[in-house]
């Protein structure tokens, strides 16, 4: 249906507009480089630059309309296309969208997974059991996008698009017929700073964990904490039943539970703790386990094919889900048996070499404790990890994660994450530091190699039988980000080329 200016603005906090209401609106974007003939463009004040001083260049490019932020626009009253002043236009975008793609949500059972570890691979693992029960699932995760049987890669960079890219992929997702969308909800896409999943009409908060992420953008824990506490906040949108389940093997679950509109239903899943949902681990190898279920709907063991407790305990997340949308226990646990990990989660890498290479996207201080306390068990001889951390992103985890690794590895070979407009060898500097205070020394303890390629074969050459090559924080990315350019990246492919190079090119062995 044709829309108007007006019908795009309801939940928006609008000072003024000037212009005609009823201007036709065919596209809504927030970069001039995008606008088309009759779209409404959303001026935004960045890190890099100011959308607002890209006006002219949107109105040339046939833009109908503009919104712009009082804090930040100048700009004479008798504007050449309507123009909306509103609070804040970041803010403004996703009730902008989800009224411009007529609030798909509100169709769809729309699945909200938080926390700071595990949602990619929650999320993935709930579309995946909905699917096994019969849903047409589609799916926003960090690593991929769904709709229905259709899987691509999300090459955006981000884990929660902007709202117009989420809110089109929700629409999308009505019209290819799917009935349930679960999304990966980070806590900059609901601190309401950002707000971009404003409009999605929850029916489902799930929240993980929460652990030291992100101080950058939030400041504080505690607000850290709030803004993901947000999505259970959102419950409120929805017409209709809704779900708040948390993790209560987690000592925060109570904020999320506090932030809970008082007619949504509660549940509590937990490996330790006293739950709803409670899981027990019978007994766990190091790339399963087996694992008891007590729940409301009945008692059952299952099969989890995934290694770690926190791979249990996501399941256990995703089996509450599942058990909340009407799956049989039955059909739910049946489908667990079958579950796999996302791209570039503990993907290990054999052909034929004497030592194991993992490649895993763990890139911060408690997915790192997570992950050396998981494997280190299970290594006989050194763990040697090759890891950066991002520029223009929390600061603070850099020296944290040199320090855990330092702690719980061997040898780090420390190199180029994301460097983005900082410089690479000071990050690592920041890095090495905390190695340093875990008593590591440059040269036997730890290397600095910014060329990731170059870091990937100095551990691979230096590995011995027994030893494990843990290739970390890249996982499924697609690219390193430098100031000036953007090198295509394949942690894995990278991984391969280097054992091929010594020799090891054996087809993969299970
Ligand atoms: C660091 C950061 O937050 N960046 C976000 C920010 O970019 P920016 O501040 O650099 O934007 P900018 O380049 O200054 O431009 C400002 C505005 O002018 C516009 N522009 C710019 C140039 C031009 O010619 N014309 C024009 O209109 C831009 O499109 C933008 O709207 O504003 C952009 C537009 O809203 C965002 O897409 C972008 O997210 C980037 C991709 C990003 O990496 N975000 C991260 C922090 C993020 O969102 N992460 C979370 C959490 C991930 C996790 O948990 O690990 C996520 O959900 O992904």
């Amino acid at each position: 249906m044709p829309k108007t200016l007006a019908d795009l603005l309801s939940g928006v906090s609008v000072y003024h507009l000037i212009g005609d209401p009823a201007t036709p609106i065919s596209a809504l974007v927030y970069d001039s480089r995008r606008v088309t003939p009759g779209s409404l463009f959303v001026a935004i004040r960045g890190q890099h630059s100011d959308g607002h001083n890209f006006i002219p260049q949107a109105i040339a490019a046939g833009a109908a309309a503009v919104v712009v932020d009082q804090r930040y626009w100048h700009g004479a009253v008798s504007a050449e296309v309507p123009v909306v002043v509103v609070a804040d236009s970041r803010v403004a975008l996703a009730p902008l969208a989800a009224a411009f793609y007529e609030y798909p949500g509100q169709q769809l059972t729309t699945i909200g997974i938080t926390g700071t570890k595990g949602k990619s691979t929650t999320t993935d693992l709930t579309a995946q059991l909905l699917a096994a029960a019969g849903r047409t699932v589609g799916m926003i995760s960090t690593v991929d996008f769904q709709i229905g049987t259709r899987r691509w890669p999300n090459d955006t960079r981000q884990s929660t698009p902007e709202a117009p890219e989420v809110q089109a992929l929700l629409r999308e997702m009505v019209v290819a017929g799917c009935d349930t969308a679960v999304i990966e909800a980070t806590s900059h896409a609901l601190s309401p700073r950002w707000g971009r999943l404003v409009g999605c009409a929850f029916a489902v908060a799930v929240m993980l964990n929460i652990g030291h992420e992100h101080l950058d953008f939030h400041g504080t824990f505690e607000q850290y904490r709030a803004d993901k506490a947000q999505l259970f906040a959102l419950l409120a949108e929805r017409h209709g039943p809704t779900w708040a389940i948390v993790n209560a093997d987690d000592p925060h679950h109570g904020t999320f539970l506090a932030a809970v509109p008082s007619q949504t239903m509660r549940l509590r899943y937990a490996l330790h703790a006293p739950a709803d949902v409670q899981g027990q681990i019978v007994h766990s190898g190091p790339a399963s386990s087996h694992m008891r279920i007590h729940s409301p709907w009945g008692e059952i063991e299952v099969n989890v094919p995934l290694p770690g407790r926190f791979n249990a305990s996501n399941v256990l997340a995703a089996l509450t889900v599942a058990l909340t949308q009407g799956v049989p226990l039955e059909r739910a646990a049946a489908a667990v048996a079958h579950v796999r990990a996302p791209r570039g989660r503990m993907v290990s890498i054999n052909v034929g070499q004497p030592f194991t290479v993992i490649v895993d996207y763990a890139h911060n201080p408690d997915s790192f404790e997570q992950i050396f306390t998981m494997l280190r068990p299970q290594v006989t001889g050194r763990i040697i990890a090759v890891f950066g951390s991002a520029g223009e992103r929390d600061v603070s985890k850099r020296a944290i994660q040199g320090e855990i690794a330092g702690r719980m590895c061997d040898l780090l070979v420390l190199t180029d994450e994301d460097p983005r407009g900082e410089d690479r060898e000071a990050i690592i500097a920041q890095i090495a530091a905390g190695a340093e205070r875990a008593g590591k020394r440059p040269g036997s303890g730890y290397l600095c190699i910014p060329n990731r390629a170059q870091a990937i074969r100095t551990a691979i050459a230096a590995a011995r039988p027994g030893d494990m090559v843990l290739l970390l924080g890249k996982g499924h990315e697609g690219s390193i980000i430098y100031a000036d350019y953007t090198l295509p990246w394949d942690e894995e492919g990278e991984a391969r080329r280097a054992l091929a190079e010594l020799g090891y090119h054996a087809k993969e062995q299970a």
